[in-house]
């Protein structure tokens, strides 16, 4: 479970987050919806500790996320994170050394190449491993980022709008992949903007809104939210 405890972020003098109770149970996809600029990245870079809370904290799988250099390394190997534009997060110039770059430093590069084989058969990216990042489509791009992530083997993902620039079949294997990992016992944390795919891959949702937790529920009706400016949503979960 990750859970935050009153938890309050701002940038400089601007609060964004102000008092968030959110929890995210084991094994299941909690989605966090809310509208554009409300915080929904922010609140998810807290779960790895990409940011730290101004005051309050946060749980993670019962421990209170600490962040000395050592206790963030650790964490990083339980929680980890795809954001939003994967050029932020491909370090390598092809997809093979990009995927082994978790695992390899973790190990010491032990079965790095089965590890990285695996976790793009996952993706649906069977045999990727000498294309080069730059050449690949937004989407194929996405999943390497993902790959990457589930190299490592973690209890946790935290997905930043992991649709933007999937098509529906791209959306839809990434539903098929979600549910599988979560049967598997991953605990899952997705922002996201579109409607079909929150109702498709979540178990749980929560609406951020001026600056709290403002819904928590397993679906979502339409005059929710309607309430909290999520219009094109209509009825989810
Ligand atoms: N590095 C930063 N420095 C200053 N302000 C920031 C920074 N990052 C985000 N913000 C501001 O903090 C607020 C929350 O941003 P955040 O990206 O967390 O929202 P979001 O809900 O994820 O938005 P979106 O739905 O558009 O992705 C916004 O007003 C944003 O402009």
């Amino acid at each position: 479970m990750i859970e935050t405890v009153d938890l309050h972020f701002g940038y400089g003098d601007r609060s964004v987050l102000r008092g968030v109770a959110f929890t995210a149970p084991t094994a299941a996809v909690t989605v966090l919806l809310g509208r554009n600029g409300v915080g929904k990245s922010s609140l998810l870079k807290q779960f790895n500790g990409l940011l730290e809370p101004d005051q309050g904290h946060v749980v993670v799988g019962g421990e209170r996320v600490a962040y000395d250099s050592e206790a963030l390394r650790a964490l990083r190997r339980r929680v980890g994170f795809v954001f939003q534009r994967p050029d932020d997060q491909l370090v390598a110039p092809t997809v093979g050394e990009d995927v082994a770059f978790g695992p390899a430093n973790r190990d010491g590069g032990g079965d790095t190449a089965a590890r990285v084989a695996r976790a793009l058969s996952r993706v649906g990216l069977d045999g990727y491993e000498d294309r080069l990042c730059s050449r690949l489509s937004n989407g194929e791009r996405k999943r390497v980022a993902l790959a990457g992530v589930l190299a490592m083997d973690p209890d946790y993902v935290v997905l930043d709008e992991p649709t933007a620039g999937l098509d529906g079949e791209g959306t839809r294997a990434l539903v098929d992949l979600i549910r599988g990992l979560t049967e598997e016992g991953i605990t899952f944390v997705i922002a996201t903007h579109y409607p079909g795919f929150a109702a498709a891959v979540g178990d749980r949702f929560r609406v951020l809104d001026a600056g709290r937790v403002a819904y928590r529920g397993q679906s979502l009706d339409g005059a929710d939210a309607e309430r909290f400016g999520l219009r094109h949503f209509g009825d989810v979960g």
